[in-house]
């Protein structure tokens, strides 16, 4: 697996952000929006190709060190077959969580997906149906409709299963002045949803 990076820390975004994860970060995407915080992770080829049972073994190490999760990310890690990675860190014996765009074939058993859409790249029915929590990055009012119709869409392809809707959050962009104003005025308007910050970053660690 061509691997970025791997880092123990605390969860920053989403609903379960302030707890501690170990972080695997897949290199790979090419879903390329223009505000992507880790365009460093896109060129797969820049990255070293790392075998499973390192990893799997970094993750032991992490949870022996007090890690509640292991948080698989990216780049887009949905670029990857992940079956065999998912099989391989269940030896670490921590639920596995995922972020994902949601473009590309879904693969892997996770506890947790985080489904970040994107505007000019929609996700897959599939991730929508599956995901836990929705999480729209806002920079401007677009982004806002876009999160109204994804909710909507997550709601529609679940009608007649059992399985809950996720969880709703808007995340500004970072360091968007627009995005946090507008992210703020609709939470406090909209109870369905919560605000998710990207506190690792205002604590300036990964
Ligand atoms: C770098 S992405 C990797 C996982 C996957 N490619 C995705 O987009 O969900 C991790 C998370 O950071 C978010 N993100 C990326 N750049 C951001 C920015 N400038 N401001 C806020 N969130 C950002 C993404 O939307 C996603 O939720
Ligand atoms: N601390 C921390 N939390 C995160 N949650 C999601 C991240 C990501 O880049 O996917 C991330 C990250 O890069 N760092
Ligand atoms: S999908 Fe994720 S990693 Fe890829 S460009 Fe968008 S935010 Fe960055
Ligand atoms: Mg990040």
């Amino acid at each position: 697996m061509p691997v970025v990076e791997t880092f123990h820390s605390l969860q920053g975004e989403g609903l379960h952000a302030g707890r501690s994860a170990f972080f695997l970060r897949l290199a790979g995407c090419d879903v390329g929006c223009s505000w992507c915080d880790t365009k460093h992770s896109w060129p797969e080829a820049a990255h070293p190709r790392r075998p499973l049972g390192e990893l799997a073994a970094e993750a032991t190490a992490a949870a022996a060190a007090g890690a509640a999760f292991v948080v698989i990310t990216g780049g887009e890690p949905l670029q990857h077959p992940l079956d065999a990675l998912c099989t391989a860190l269940a030896a670490a014996g921590l639920p596995l969580h995922l972020e994902t765009s949601g473009v590309g074939e879904f693969s892997g058993h996770f506890d947790w997906i985080t489904l970040s859409p994107k505007r000019h790249r929609p996700p897959s029915a599939d991730l929508l149906a599956r995901c836990d929590e929705l999480k729209v990055v806002v920079h401007e009012q677009a982004d806002l409709g876009f999160a109204d119709a994804m909710a909507r869409a997550a709601s529609t392809t679940r009608a007649g299963s059992d399985s809950e809707p996720p969880v709703l959050l808007l995340q500004p962009g970072w360091q968007s002045a627009e995005g946090q104003s507008l992210a703020i005025d609709f939470v406090k308007s909209h109870r369905a949803w919560r605000l998710s910050l990207q506190s690792h970053k205002g604590l300036g660690v990964r």
